[in-house]
């Protein structure tokens, strides 16, 4: 039995329903827009398992589910070494969005990283305190950050409207997707011009111990390699 693990709500849901159904299989809900179990038609011996889209790399890497829709954010966020236990089998063409970090759209002389860090450097010796950058993504961040040298910041948590952290007061920077752009400007927010942290898109994985004949037969009917 394959078990297929798929956002249980929203537009990934249903453009992951599109993307199986586009290709002959059919996924559902078994009931209600309540209820997270789900139904698999027109495949034999696969299971659709409805998570949250932020669970699924780690429901993957631990072997609970052999296949896995999310996105490339979240696996590269909460899996370090990701590639060890997972394999990148199919970018499915939606679902994109950027990671990017932001300032508010007042500071003129905030252009790039190098603006960010001799303005970061100010602000500690003037307020005695870390630059606050809010976010969900520690992993990624702190990582291109210590990638591009910058030192003076604290990341601070926010798990969602990150964006209203800097109105609120509770830091000066932030660190998340953006696709339309829309909730940046709503926000008065600007991108750093630097190229963004990650590129994500909803991305078909699969979990490398689970590969074999049966495995080979259900990604030649969807039409991807393993
Ligand atoms: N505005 C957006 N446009 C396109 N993709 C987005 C957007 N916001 C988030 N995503 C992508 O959707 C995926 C799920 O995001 P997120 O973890 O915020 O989900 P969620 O809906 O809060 O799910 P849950 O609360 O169930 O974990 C991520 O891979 C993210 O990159
Ligand atoms: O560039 P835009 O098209 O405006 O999209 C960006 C927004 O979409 C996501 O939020 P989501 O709606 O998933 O809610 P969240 O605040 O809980 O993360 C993301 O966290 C941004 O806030």
């Amino acid at each position: 039995m394959i078990r297929l693990g798929v956002p249980s709500k929203g537009r990934l849901m249903e453009q992951s329903f599109d993307w199986f159904a586009d290709r002959g299989v059919r996924l559902s809900r078994s009931g209600s827009d309540r209820d997270y179990a789900g139904q698999v038609e027109g495949a034999e011996d696969v299971a659709l398992v409805l998570l949250s889209a932020g669970e699924i790399p780690r429901e993957l890497a631990a072997g609970r589910i052999e296949l896995g829709v999310t996105g490339t954010d979240l696996v590269r966020e909460k899996l370090p070494g990701w590639a060890s236990d997972l394999i990148e089998i199919a970018p499915m063409g939606f679902g994109h969005a950027d990671l990017i970090l932001a300032v508010p759209a007042c500071w003129r002389d905030c252009r790039d990283l190098d603006d960010l860090t001799s303005i970061a450097r100010d602000f500690r010796a003037a307020h005695g305190m870390r630059l606050r950058i809010a976010t969900k993504y520690h992993r990624l961040v702190r990582a291109w950050l210590s990638e591009h040298e910058v030192a003076d910041y604290q990341l601070v948590d926010s798990q969602g409207a990150t964006e209203g952290t800097v109105a609120n007061q509770t830091a000066e920077a932030i660190a998340d997707i953006t696709s339309s752009g829309a909730t940046l400007r709503a926000n008065n927010l600007k991108i750093l011009s630097e190229e963004p942290i990650l590129r994500s898109q909803a991305t078909l994985y699969g979990n490398r111990r689970a590969a074999g004949p049966e495995m080979d037969r259900f990604l030649a009917q969807l039409g991807v390699a393993g």
